[in-house]
């Protein structure tokens, strides 16, 4: 077992030390791109001042007979784009197919000082954590790398689900986990054929009406209501992450052309504690953006609950709704993700400075 200390000490001599917290970086998009499709590697530099995040992707979605090409495409969009503030991460392919080691050795040795986050798929556990967090130690010391590659899991097996503490907990490269919900429900045997979003089998009924003294049974239409497939799995995951101070994210929302379905799923995951979502199509960058950064009404509103709290302990009323330590702390999250925000996107630090503006009158 290693020791406390051990945790923060490089796992290869020569490599950068540990991070001991995760920077704090908008990513309310992780935007996936194939880069061995020529067309939509050319979309690259203009799409990352739109974006928080730029995936190259090579696992899933990238054919067998492809995966050279996207990652040889991934190393020289990576040397040839200035992603300015945009954050650079790839999906590699899974530890237990033959392309994985070498995704890690190439692009930590060739591209290591442009990445920012390797993600990994299908974790099934702390096991696959620690050999990634090696790895990349060995790798970054070969390269002479200054600032160590963090890396995020996507929760997409049952086994994963049932260890995501662990995993959460594995290393301090750990930046983040997002939910996988078409790899999980294959794993799981759902009986679902869908990226995310719900099924409309999946509902309670409400009750028919009482029958007083043993009448016939009406046959009047009972009214449905559609559940939440993901809630659970989503809210245990928001756990894990918070618990150990690295970041949640909802995954992928595969009906493109719905846009409603997935800005309500986009929606869910941020009221529940998630911080952004992937996008696969660029219809989705906007979805994101909008539903992963707080509604500047609800900022104006936290500031006004914050500055009348003094120093956050008490209660007071406002608008007939009481405000204590613990809706001080809520405003405090609201505001404190509004301010990061805002101070890379000029845009939207005005929205919140015209809601503050109309909510002080
Ligand atoms: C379960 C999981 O693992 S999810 C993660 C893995 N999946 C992915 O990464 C999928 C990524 N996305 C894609 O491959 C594509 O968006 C698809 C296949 C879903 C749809 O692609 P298309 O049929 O080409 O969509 P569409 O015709 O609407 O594209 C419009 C334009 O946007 C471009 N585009 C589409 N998706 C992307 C993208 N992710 N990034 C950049 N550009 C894109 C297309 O190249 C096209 O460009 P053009 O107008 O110059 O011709
Ligand atoms: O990789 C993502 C998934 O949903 O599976
Ligand atoms: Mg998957």
């Amino acid at each position: 077992m290693r020791s406390a200390k051990d945790f923060f000490r490089p796992l290869a001599v020569g490599a950068p030390a540990p991070p001991r917290e995760v920077p704090f970086r908008p990513s309310r998009m992780i935007h996936f791109f194939d880069p061995g499709n020529e067309k939509m590697a050319a979309k690259v530099p203009a799409l990352a001042p739109q974006v928080d995040v730029l995936l190259g992707n090579l696992e899933d979605a990238v054919a067998a007979d492809r995966k050279e090409a996207a990652r040889a495409g991934l190393v020289s969009v990576a040397r040839a784009t200035d992603f300015g503030a945009t954050q650079l991460w790839t999906r590699v392919n899974s530890l237990d197919s033959p392309w994985a080691l070498d995704d890690l050795v190439t692009l930590v040795t060739e591209i290591g000082d442009k990445l920012d986050v390797v993600m990994v798929p299908k974790v099934e556990g702390a096991h696959d954590i620690h050999y990634v967090d090696r790895l990349l130690a060995q790798l970054e010391a070969r390269a002479g790398l200054r600032r160590p590659i963090l890396v995020h899991a996507i929760l997409e097996t049952a086994a994963g689900v049932a260890a995501v503490e662990e995993i959460a907990a594995a290393s301090p490269r750990m930046q983040g986990i997002s939910l996988g919900p078409a790899d999980l429900a294959a794993s799981r045997r759902m009986k679902t054929t869908r990226v995310g979003g719900g099924h409309p089998g999946y509902l309670v009924r409400e009750d028919p009406p009482p029958t007083f003294g043993g009448g016939t049974p009406s046959d009047a239409p009972r009214v449905t209501y559609q559940q939440d497939l993901w809630h659970y799995t989503i809210a245990r995951m928001v756990d894990a992450c918070a618990a150990h101070d690295i970041l949640p994210y909802y995954g992928p929302f595969g009906d493109i052309q719905d846009v409603t379905a997935c800005e309500d799923q986009f929606r869910n995951a941020f009221l529940l504690g998630c911080v952004g979502a992937w996008s696969l199509h660029p219809v989705q960058i906007d979805i994101a953006k909008r539903v992963f950064s707080p509604a500047p009404e609800d900022v104006a509103w936290a500031r006004q609950v914050i500055e009348a709290m003094g120093d956050g302990t008490g209660a007071v009323m406002i608008d007939g709704k009481m405000q204590d330590d613990a809706t001080f702390k809520q405003c405090q999250v609201v505001v404190g993700l509004a301010d990061a925000l805002a101070e890379r996107d000029p845009q939207l630090a005005a929205s919140y400075a015209a809601a503050d503006k109309v909510a002080r009158r």
